[in-house]
């Protein structure tokens, strides 16, 4: 029980099955509370409010200092649920978490507070800085930002590589211009790091023209650094920018002629049929260790994998599944609950059929219904079907126990 609702906790905090209305609910307000922090920081600092609202900023930080407190111990909590984190004792599970870059945001996000309390001071621009942290949060619930998070990291490399060159051109340039203009600008000119502030705003692009050279040869210079600022800023923005197109890209991934036809299932289809599937298949991608479905659950869905690899549990026995195979059929046909625990072991992109679909295409192609249909009996074999069609109440039961039974 107590591992049935922690599990619950987990999905609802974490990872919001698509068609979780709960779990969504939690985000958008979860989202909307940090988004309402980060606007009353920010009033606050405008003296016409600062002192007029502070009661109310105040509550809102106490409510937020209970929310997010009590939204980081059920974290926690549900630690051990992580399919990264599941092989480990729970003690171990919680201790890894901390350390995960938004489990660190989430208790930066409440720390503040607690000094506010314990400092006894209700002035709450004390720790204005530490408050926006805060924001971090969001991450968490906006994809698009985690893609960008994972493109400034893939290319970390490139980034640096950039970054050395950008330097690189700082300081020539800054060392030309202080060669040039030190002795008739010493206040401007007069030392190599004095002339960096040129260069910066210079290559940049920003030209706040408080210091500018005066000499013919300082000018000719300055020209050709203006001319290569635009190039090495331009550099390190294509690579975030191509980095991040393609991190989307991956994500939400488009359900693509070839990738149906790949799948054996409906190899024998013709180009007009298969167009006909890809209307209903629903692309989804899945994280390296993480759970698609859990024994025991209801089933809306089976899945094609379009790529990857997938670890389905039976109570007694393990399979791997990978490119082109399809799981998840038997509890739709048969109106059952899941019989296994399926894992992703890499990054998966499965092609989703909902429940209803299945049977439309079942109906619509009764090749395909009968390959499906020879599929079930050979992974479930023929004394396990009940007179009825349904799963015995044995095989049910030993999903349930073992959906129940791990890791509490
Ligand atoms: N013996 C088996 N071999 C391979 N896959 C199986 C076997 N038994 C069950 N499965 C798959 O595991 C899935 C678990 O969820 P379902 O019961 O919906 O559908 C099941 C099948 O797709």
């Amino acid at each position: 029980m107590a591992g049935r609702t922690k599990q619950r906790v987990f999905e609802i905090l974490e990872e919001g099955a698509a068609g979780d209305s709960a779990s969504h609910f939690v985000d958008r307000m979860l989202a909307l509370l940090v988004i309402l922090n980060v606007g009353s920081v920010v009033l606050e600092t405008v003296p016409a409010y600062g002192e007029r609202y502070r009661q109310a900023f105040l509550v809102i930080e106490l409510v937020s200092l209970f929310v997010f407190t009590v939204e980081y111990v059920l974290r926690l909590w549900t630690a051990d649920q992580h399919g990264a984190l599941r092989h480990l004792p729970s003690w171990l599970a919680r201790l890894r978490y901390m350390a995960y870059p938004a489990a660190i945001v989430d208790l930066l996000a409440i720390l503040p507070l607690y000094a506010l309390l314990f400092f006894e001071t209700t002035d709450l621009r004390a720790l204005l800085l530490f408050r926006l942290v805060r924001f971090l949060k969001l991450a968490r619930f906006s994809p698009g930002l985690a893609s960008l998070g994972n493109a400034v990291i893939s290319e970390r490399r490139a980034l640096v590589g950039s970054l050395i060159i950008i330097m690189g051109v700082v300081l020539t340039s800054a060392t030309v211009l202080y060669i040039a203009e030190r002795t008739i600008q010493p206040e401007a000119f007069g030392s190599i790091p004095a002339a960096m502030w040129w260069a910066i705003a210079t290559l940049t692009t920003v030209g706040y023209g408080d210091v500018v050279p005066v000499t013919t040869f300082g000018k000719v210079v300055a020209g050709i650094v203006m001319l290569t600022g635009y190039a090495m800023f331009a550099l390190p923005i294509g690579i975030v920018a191509t980095a991040f197109a393609r991190e989307i890209h991956q994500r939400d991934f488009v359900v693509t002629w070839g990738m149906v036809a790949r799948v054996p299932l409906f190899a024998s289809m013709s180009a007009a049929e298969i167009a006909e599937v890809m209307k209903l298949l629903r692309a989804q991608r899945v994280e390296k260790g993480a759970i698609i479905s859990r024994a025991g659950e209801d089933a809306h869905s089976m899945y094609f994998i379009a790529s990857g690899r997938v670890r389905v549990e039976l109570p007694n026995q393990t399979f791997e599944l990978s490119d082109g195979a399809f799981f998840g059929e038997i509890a739709v046909l048969k109106r059952t609950a899941r019989s296994a625990h399926m894992t992703a072991l890499s990054i998966c992109n499965l092609l989703a059929l909902d429940a209803a679909d299945l049977h439309v295409l079942m109906d619509r192609n009764p090749t395909i219904g009968a390959h499906i249909r020879k599929v079930v009996r050979e992974r479930i074999g023929e004394e396990i079907v009940t007179p009825g069609g349904d799963l015995t109440e044995e095989e049910i039961r030993a999903a349930r126990k073992a959906s129940d039974d791990p890791d509490d």
